[in-house]
């Protein structure tokens, strides 16, 4: 499609197609506050109050719980699996921080829910910025992960985490000022689902804050040299070479994950404008080999993040 050949050039931005025109990237933002069991068992599970059935289609996909289950004690190793979001994790904080605060104010007591939250690495600093945060996830070890390692600090033992869907707190009337779903809607069955759920769990007016890759040339390219050089790698596997390029690559473990079910930013700006989320932010990650370090960028043709506000 004509819009991944435009992705496929450096900052293409400057010629966004026109359903971005309104999306104020990076660079045009005022300065940003400093960055400082394989078988899921949400179904199963009897106690909760989450068990009704949901009146929205199942955002989840089996094979990929399966692989989060698989590797879910590793969340917190920093070289471990997850090293790509450890290392992302400052950079992303600071676009959320910075747009949350722009638009909210402070963030003391702002309702924050982080859907698909893992083993919680974005879920504790957000607690500790002052969010009451809740987190959710579809694969129980991840809940139960996040739960033990929240419950070391009293500032994050705070965190209410639940194994749940978006659609089923839907289901519930859940609402919260701010939704976060980082790296998740790449693996969720319906992706414009799944947003219609994060927006109807968005107070009016409230934020909705999504991160994802781009299904562009660069990723492509990254998702090719892995599938062909890596025979043995894992998720979120960590290789040297490249480091720019890790979060794409990781995405894409043994053909379970399709570049071709990526998103591009004009994709994901349409499915949330449909859900009533209007795209007011965006910026991109890249990596700086000599720094060792990822920042926000106007780049968003691998990996980005959007912000948006929901409409009436
Ligand atoms: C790549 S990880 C991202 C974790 C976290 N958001 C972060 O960025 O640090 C994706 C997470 O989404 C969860 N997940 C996948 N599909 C989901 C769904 N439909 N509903 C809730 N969580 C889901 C997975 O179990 C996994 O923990
Ligand atoms: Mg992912």
């Amino acid at each position: 499609m004509a819009s991944s050949k435009l992705l496929s050039q450096p900052r293409w931005f400057r010629f966004l197609p026109r359903n971005l025109s309104n999306v104020r990237l990076f660079s045009d933002l005022p300065s940003q506050l400093p960055v400082s069991e394989p078988q899921n068992s949400i179904e199963s599970k009897s106690n909760n109050r989450f068990s009704k059935p949901s009146s929205t289609p199942s955002s989840l996909k089996e094979p990929e719980l399966a692989k989060f289950s698989a590797i879910a004690d590793t969340w917190w190793d920093s070289e471990g699996p997850f090293k790509p979001l450890h290392i992302m994790n400052p950079t992303r904080l600071a676009f959320i921080r910075s747009t949350l605060c722009r638009h909210f104010g402070p963030f003391e007591g702002l309702r924050i829910i982080d859907v698909g939250c893992g083993g919680g690495i974005l879920s504790e600093p957000l607690a500790r910025m002052g969010a009451a945060v809740t987190g959710i996830d579809a694969v129980e070890k991840n809940i139960k992960i996040a739960r033990l390692h929240a419950n070391l600090d009293p500032t994050t033992s705070t965190i209410e985490y639940c194994c749940t869907t978006a659609e089923k707190l839907v289901d519930e009337q859940r609402k919260f000022d701010a939704v976060v779903a980082l790296e998740v809607i790449e693996h969720v069955a319906d992706p414009a689902e799944f947003c219609k759920s994060l927006a109807a769990l968005t107070v009016h007016e409230g934020a909705t804050v999504v991160s994802t890759i781009n299904r562009s040339m660069r990723s492509y390219a990254t998702a090719i040299v892995a599938a062909e050089y890596l025979l043995q790698w894992n998720l979120y596997g960590y290789y040297p070479w490249n480091k720019h390029d890790i979060a794409v690559a990781s995405e894409l473990p043994k053909g379970t994950h399709e570049w071709s079910s990526f998103l591009t930013p004009e994709e994901l700006t349409m499915i949330l404008k449909r859900a009533s989320i209007d795209v007011k932010e965006m910026a991109g990650f890249v990596y700086n080999p000599l720094t060792g370090r990822w920042s926000l960028s106007d780049d968003i043709s691998v990996n980005f993040i959007a912000f948006g506000t929901k409409e009436n």
